[in-house]
């Protein structure tokens, strides 16, 4: 018997409610959406449509696999990120919405500047750089990561976006990545930040889904911020910034760490749920 588009997709949804999924009917859409090729209006708008065979199956086994924890990301292997479609690999983090205040302040301190330049440490798909080049284009950078598949994806991503030939992207430890000596008005960062023995009791999603890489920060979480604040100022102009994410539970630590590298107006910044998420500072 045939099926409409709209049948498909609502069987689809009360399979994700069943098995506990929390937002089953927005992950049965987005899959939906995926395994036919139609855009949210389409899906909408063609509900009555007969739902064609291979779709059907594609979405029945993505919704399988939703439904056994496996995140909506990581099965269309695509997040969107200030405004943006963002590939995505096994080696790279899904990139989360609270990251995106971090563009928000790259682009208030470079917004005004001539011809500004900018590192991104640890840019996984690129979300970060890509996001800061696109939205200012004046700007160049420089953007590493320790994993050359992620940088492979961040590059990709990079040129979705047209802004491959104002960022460069460099493999390697933190600041050992670069190629040369260079002067940046912002550094920012989003470094892996979970203690270690947390992370085998993180949620399932990130837990099995996200790379380790990308999450783990060493016994206190701290690991990645302590080489960060104690080398930056050697790459920064005079008066240029360090910006970084940190985990809510981390402002007071990573802002010593700041200060007793020498950063000056070191701030914590809050995210939209009123959580601690950005620690910056200024070198002199
Ligand atoms: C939390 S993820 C952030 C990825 C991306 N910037 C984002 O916000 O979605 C941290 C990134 O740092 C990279 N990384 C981990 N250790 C590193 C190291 N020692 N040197 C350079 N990059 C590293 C990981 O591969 C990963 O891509």
């Amino acid at each position: 018997m045939a099926v409409t588009l709209g049948a498909m997709w609502r069987a689809g949804r009360d399979r994700l409610a069943a098995a506990g999924i929390e937002g089953a009917s927005r992950d049965a859409r987005l899959l939906a959406e995926f395994a036919i090729g139609f855009d949210a209006l389409q899906l909408s708008t063609r509900e009555r449509e007969e739902a064609p065979e291979q779709a059907t199956i594609l979405y029945n086994s993505l919704i399988e696999k939703r439904a056994s924890g496996m995140p909506v990301a990581r099965l269309t292997n695509e997040q969107w990120f200030y405004g943006l479609a963002f590939q995505l690999s096994p080696a790279t983090l899904v990139p989360r919405p609270e990251t995106e205040a971090l563009v928000d302040l790259a682009l208030a301190m470079l917004g005004a500047q001539e011809a500004p330049r900018f590192l991104d440490l640890g840019t996984g798909s690129g979300c970060i750089g890509v996001s800061i080049a696109a939205n200012l284009p004046r700007v160049t950078g420089v953007a590493t990561d320790l994993s050359v598949e992620a940088l492979r994806v961040a590059a990709d991503n990079a040129r979705r976006h047209g802004v491959a030939d104002r960022l460069k992207f460099l493999e390697g430890e933190w600041f050992r990545a670069l190629d040369e000596l260079h002067s940046f008005d912002l550094i920012v960062s989003n470094p892996p930040y979970i203690q270690s023995d947390v992370i085998t009791g993180l949620a399932r999603e990130v837990r099995e889904h996200d790379p380790l890489l990308a999450l783990d920060g060493g016994t206190d979480g701290l690991d990645a911020y302590r080489q960060l604040a104690a080398e930056a100022g050697r790459y920064l102009r005079p008066r240029g910034k360090l910006a970084v994410e940190i985990g809510f539970d981390q402002g007071e630590a990573v802002s010593a760490l700041f200060e007793e590298a020498g950063f000056a107006d070191v701030i914590i910044e809050k995210d939209l749920a009123g959580l601690d998420r950005i620690v910056s500072g200024k070198h002199l």
